[in-house]
């Protein structure tokens, strides 16, 4: 029987990394006085939305963070929302803002974020921080793909030289794990919906990055015989249960190491937001 993939255990690197930001937070606020404050803005109902929203404000809770979320109703018009986001970059107390996403249809998520004083865009997707991570240089870096690689790194010793294929290419996920492989030196390519026959260019790749939010897309004959696999996806079945957008079942059986849905990738991504607070902090006051 073929050997099974390694589990890369993401709830677990998650509550460590949650650990060593509550630790970083008891420190500021004994030495300094001074904590960091996320505020989460949410408009609407979606009850995904209302769930990690909850989750975020909770955590940031638990690592003493000082942690506001702003839920506003789904008839918000943009000016209002607008207004909402100049208030909190003119507080000095805010050091994170966060807009959840998806926002309702009447409103320009494009100019919502540029609203974002990049110095508090915790998301990481205002055009200066996007340009940053284009550019290699320091900004701050969307939560998601942050937490995809501190997995990647995990269960790979190093990245250079790898051959790396990111599937999907939106700007919360796609582009900027792409972005932060080629900083590790991979051979980076990022398939999307027009590629031509996807799964011979993901059965070339050391690393597979599934991002397209479609269930199970990507098969376990697809994956090259040990390789890493980070599965981005979190669809829910009609039956209510949580898939990726990797046929777990298949690959677990090829790859070398695999992450879970859930318990993968998910959780990394609020793990991330609490720790660009706290960059963001320092970055701000030092
Ligand atoms: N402004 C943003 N909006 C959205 C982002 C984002 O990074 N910034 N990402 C997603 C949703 N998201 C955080 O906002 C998120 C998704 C999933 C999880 C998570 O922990 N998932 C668990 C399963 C949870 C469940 O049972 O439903 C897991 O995978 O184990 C956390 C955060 C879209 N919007």
């Amino acid at each position: 029987m073929a050997q099974q993939a390694r589990i890369i255990d993401g709830k677990a690197v998650a509550a460590e990394l949650r650990a060593g930001i509550a630790r970083e937070v008891a420190a500021l606020k004994a030495e300094r006085g001074l904590v960091p404050g996320l505020h989460v803005v949410l408009v609407g109902e979606d009850p995904a939305s209302k769930v990690y929203v909850a989750s975020k404000e909770k955590l940031a809770v638990e690592v003493g963070m000082n942690s506001v979320a702003h839920r506003l109703p789904a008839d918000t018009t943009e000016a209002q929302l607008l207004a909402k986001l100049a208030e909190l970059n003119a507080d000095d107390s805010v050091d994170g803002i966060l807009v959840q996403l998806p926002l309702p249809k009447h409103i320009d998520t494009g100019r919502i974020i540029d609203a974002i004083d990049p110095a508090k865009d915790v998301d990481g997707l205002h055009p200066i921080n996007a340009g940053l991570l284009a550019g290699g240089k320091n900004g701050l870096v969307p939560c998601t793909p942050l937490g995809s690689m501190l997995l990647l790194k995990q269960a790979l010793p190093s990245l250079s030289g790898l051959e790396a294929v990111v599937i999907g290419r939106s700007e919360l996920v796609g582009r900027p794990v792409a972005q932060l492989l080629l900083q590790a030196d991979c051979t980076v390519t990022i398939a999307h919906s027009r590629t031509r026959d996807l799964p011979a260019v993901v059965k070339r790749a050391d690393i597979v990055i599934a991002a397209v939010g479609r269930p199970r897309m990507v098969k376990g004959d697809w994956i090259k015989p040990g390789a890493t696999v980070i599965d981005v996806g979190i669809n829910r079945l009609p039956d209510g249960k949580l898939t990726g957008d990797v046929d777990f079942a298949e690959a677990v059986e090829v790859a070398g190491a695999i992450t879970p849905v859930p318990g993968g990738v998910g959780p990394m991504t609020i793990a991330c937001l609490l720790k660009n607070t706290l960059t963001a902090f320092h970055a701000r006051r030092g």
